[in-house]
């Protein structure tokens, strides 16, 4: 069916690992990095795909690009078997991994771009059009004639997200965009993300560790770990499930004793040093009302809210839920 645009039915890809163990010893081992993943995506949505290290997150993302073949089960991006064929089905997506460039590392952004024109076939006028529009919203136009290795890591990182587009994916897999990010080029990366999926309903799947690029820009999350997928729903409910916690961190303007909130008995101070409190909340409780209810109480002059992180949040989960 069109509208799921990536499907996967009891996909599993076992890696055969072999370690010396003496002399003339190996030992062989199996590794099962995906253990049978059903899910559905489709057209236009935007989902989180996250989990702990070594979890399987990156072996489905080279699966879906048919760089891995799947030991078993189904798998289908776009009506196609990526490993079967993947130069068909690499006109039709984007990959970005924010660890890795596939930029030239010695040429200028401009000349990686017009490799990758050549190489995608891309038409001179959609190669053009998109080329502008990323410059434009990526704001790339300084760095343009800038050879890769001058750039920051955040621009690089917006020259590997153009990169990505110029051929006008249907999909967009992202793994870590806004790793090692600051805050301004993160806000940056996600806000043209956003406006990318609303405008051209780009499907969108997006592996992260941080739980606030999944709050930002996308309704669904999937929690995969141990090669297993664990959770498939809204990020409140995960944060339901795994009653995990957000923290507001308030800078007063004096030290004050731990401040408290009548109204509200499930936030507690967890730390307090001069003037900065720490104040854990339930993460499935919007910030908003606490924020304004400190305000009037308290006299604030920096705050910030800190997500949970993913191990904490799928340790709890598993705690809440032995059968996991
Ligand atoms: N080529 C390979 N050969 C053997 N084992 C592998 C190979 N690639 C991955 N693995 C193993 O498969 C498991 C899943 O790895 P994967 O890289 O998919 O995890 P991940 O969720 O992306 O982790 P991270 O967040 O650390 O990137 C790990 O145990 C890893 O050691």
């Amino acid at each position: 069916m069109d509208s799921d645009f990536i499907e996967l039915d009891g996909v599993e890809k076992v890696f055969d690992v072999r370690r010396r163990t003496g002399f003339l010893r190996r030992e062989r081992r199996e590794v099962r990095a995906v253990d049978g993943i059903s899910f559905r995506v489709p057209r236009g949505e935007m989902v989180g795909y996250i989990g702990p290290n070594g979890a399987g997150k990156s072996t489905t993302i080279k699966m879906l690009t048919g760089i891995l073949t799947p030991s078993g089960g189904r798998l289908r991006v776009a009506g196609i078997d990526p490993s079967r064929e993947r130069t068909k089905l690499a006109h039709r997506i984007g990959v970005v991994f924010g660890q890795r460039t596939t930029l030239w590392w010695d040429l200028p952004l401009r000349d990686s771009y017009r490799l990758m024109h050549r190489m995608y076939r891309i038409p001179d006028r959609r190669f053009r059009e998109n080329l502008d529009r990323c410059v434009e919203l990526l704001d790339l136009g300084a760095l343009l004639e800038v050879p890769v290795r001058q750039l920051s890591l955040g621009q690089r990182m917006r020259g590997d997200i153009a990169a990505a587009l110029l051929h006008d994916p249907e999909v967009l897999y992202l793994d870590e965009p806004t790793i090692g990010l600051d805050v301004v080029s993160k806000a940056k990366v996600r806000g043209f993300l956003r406006d990318l999926n609303a405008e051209r309903s780009t499907t969108v799947l997006l592996t992260t560790h941080d739980l606030t690029d999944i709050e930002q820009l996308c309704r669904r999350v999937m929690v995969i770990d141990h090669g297993r997928l664990v959770y498939d729903g809204a990020l409140a409910g995960l944060h339901e499930v795994g009653e995990s916690e957000r923290t507001l961190v308030v800078d007063l303007e004096r030290e004050l004793p731990p401040v408290t909130l009548a109204s509200d008995p499930s936030v507690r101070v967890v730390r307090v040093e001069g003037p900065r409190q720490w104040l854990a909340f339930p993460a499935s409780v919007s910030a908003a009302p606490l924020v304004a209810r400190l305000a009037a109480d308290y006299p604030l002059v920096d705050l910030s809210v800190r997500e949970p992180d993913i191990e904490a949040v799928i340790a709890k989960m598993y705690a809440s839920d032995p059968a996991l």
